[in-house]
């Protein structure tokens, strides 16, 4: 164990995409910022792994659309930076019942917010989306600025832009001590520092007991026909807000990433513990995407071909956490990013890096105050 007698500015308490945009917009600010994360970089046992990622403005919240505006800047940002392309432009087809409060929301935000969006009529459905069954009774548009992030890629170009942050990995924090100055303990140290960002995912659950974790089954389904959902054939990003088949959203990427692959997943899975997710082989998720692919893909087999892993942490709302602590204001959690938090890393370290600041956020962050669920908060600092 060392002892380091040199403090910091901040620490940031994991490395997923908003551990590391905090460190990156922290570095950027010059603070002396450190880094910890409990697992050798890269890796995939948390939630901001993989290739790929939906980034849209299509919410049914106007503070989400109107955050996306800033976001879609911080990533062109970064890509210019880094000299690394890391979105590509699709669009984002959804699809939902034309009377749903949830298609409605989103398709009614968006005109709001005049973002660029094109109703198709089912008459045309067919010849601007090809092989895909618009259901009976549902209506589609699509979000014309929305695509892909390249996560993989994007967390590697934050994580090492030379901008003088420190970061440890194969450290997992032990314990923390509040205080002016908070310490900070894991198995390889002891290190202080002004503030600190919790930005533990999954593992934040043993802070927030309102937080549930849940794992999911990242499926690719193989094209019958090699090409027929690529995304050079412009095939789109989509989200069906509310299908035959299921409660919550499916969504999917078009095929890239592995040939004649395309990625179509539920959006929500089975309560886990972080530490023994492969122990969960619930596939009830999987039983209704191959029902949903058999009635609205009829050119994908209807079996997935290739199951990675990922976890949500939800909370009750499904928005996020951004906050101080209640009692302990020099400590700052970033968390619950309830399965949609990538497309917003850079402007959710933004926020992170003004609140371990002590300064005033540049959005106003009412709907993510930790104090909503304030009953359920574990007393674990
Ligand atoms: C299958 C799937 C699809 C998704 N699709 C989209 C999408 O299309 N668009 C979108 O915007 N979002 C999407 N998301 C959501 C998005 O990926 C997450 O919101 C985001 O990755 C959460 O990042 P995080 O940094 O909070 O968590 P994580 O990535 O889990 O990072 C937390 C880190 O903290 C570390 N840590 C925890 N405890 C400690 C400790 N004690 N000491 C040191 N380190 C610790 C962990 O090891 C981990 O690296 C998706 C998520 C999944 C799983
Ligand atoms: O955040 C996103 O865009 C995706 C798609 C919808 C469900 C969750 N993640």
């Amino acid at each position: 164990w060392s002892a380091e007698k040199v403090g910091y500015d901040c620490i940031v308490i994991g490395a997923g995409v908003q551990g590391s945009f905090t460190a990156y917009q922290l570095a950027k600010k010059k603070k002396a910022t450190l880094l910890l994360e409990q697992f050798l970089l890269p890796h995939t046992r948390g939630s901001s792994h993989g290739q790929t990622r939906i980034i849209r403005k299509a919410y049914e919240e106007d503070f989400y659309t109107h955050m996306m505006e800033e976001c879609y800047q911080l990533w062109a940002q970064l890509e210019r930076e880094a000299g690394v392309k890391l979105y590509r432009q699709t669009g984002l087809l959804v699809m939902g019942p034309e009377n749903s409060q949830d298609y409605q929301m989103m398709k009614n935000t968006l005109q709001r917010n005049q973002v660029p969006t094109v109703i198709l009529k089912r008459d045309e459905f067919s010849s601007h989306i090809p092989n895909v069954i618009l259901s009976d009774g549902d209506a589609a548009f699509v979000d014309t600025t929305a695509g892909v992030l390249y996560a993989d890629r994007a967390l590697r170009t934050v994580q090492f832009q030379k901008l003088g942050g420190v970061i440890k990995d194969g450290q997992k924090v032990t314990d923390i001590k509040p205080g002016p100055v908070v310490t900070v303990s894991t198995s390889g140290g002891v290190y202080r520092a002004k503030s600190v960002v919790i930005t533990a995912g999954p593992w934040a659950n043993r802070l927030l007991s309102a937080h549930s974790v849940v794992r999911i089954n990242v499926c690719y389904w193989k094209e019958k026909q090699p090409g027929l959902y690529n995304v050079k054939r412009r095939f789109p990003c989509f989200l069906h807000t509310g299908s035959k088949e299921a409660r919550d959203h499916i969504y999917g990427l078009p095929s890239n990433e592995y040939p004649g692959l395309i990625k179509i997943c539920y959006h929500n899975g089975s309560e886990t513990d972080p530490d023994k997710r492969d122990r969960q082989t619930d596939r009830s998720d999987i039983d209704i995407l191959r029902r949903y692919i058999t009635h609205c893909f009829p050119g994908l087999e209807p079996e997935p071909a290739v199951v990675e892993s990922c976890l949500y942490t939800l909370t009750p709302d499904r928005h996020f956490v951004l906050d101080c602590h209640p009692t302990h204001s020099n400590i700052v959690i970033g968390a619950g990013f309830s399965g949609h938090g990538f497309k917003f890393g850079p402007l959710i370290g933004k926020l992170l890096c003004e609140l371990s600041q002590g300064e005033v956020p540049s959005y106003d962050l009412s709907p993510f105050r930790i104090r909503r669920f304030q009953a359920k908060m574990k007393s674990a600092l």
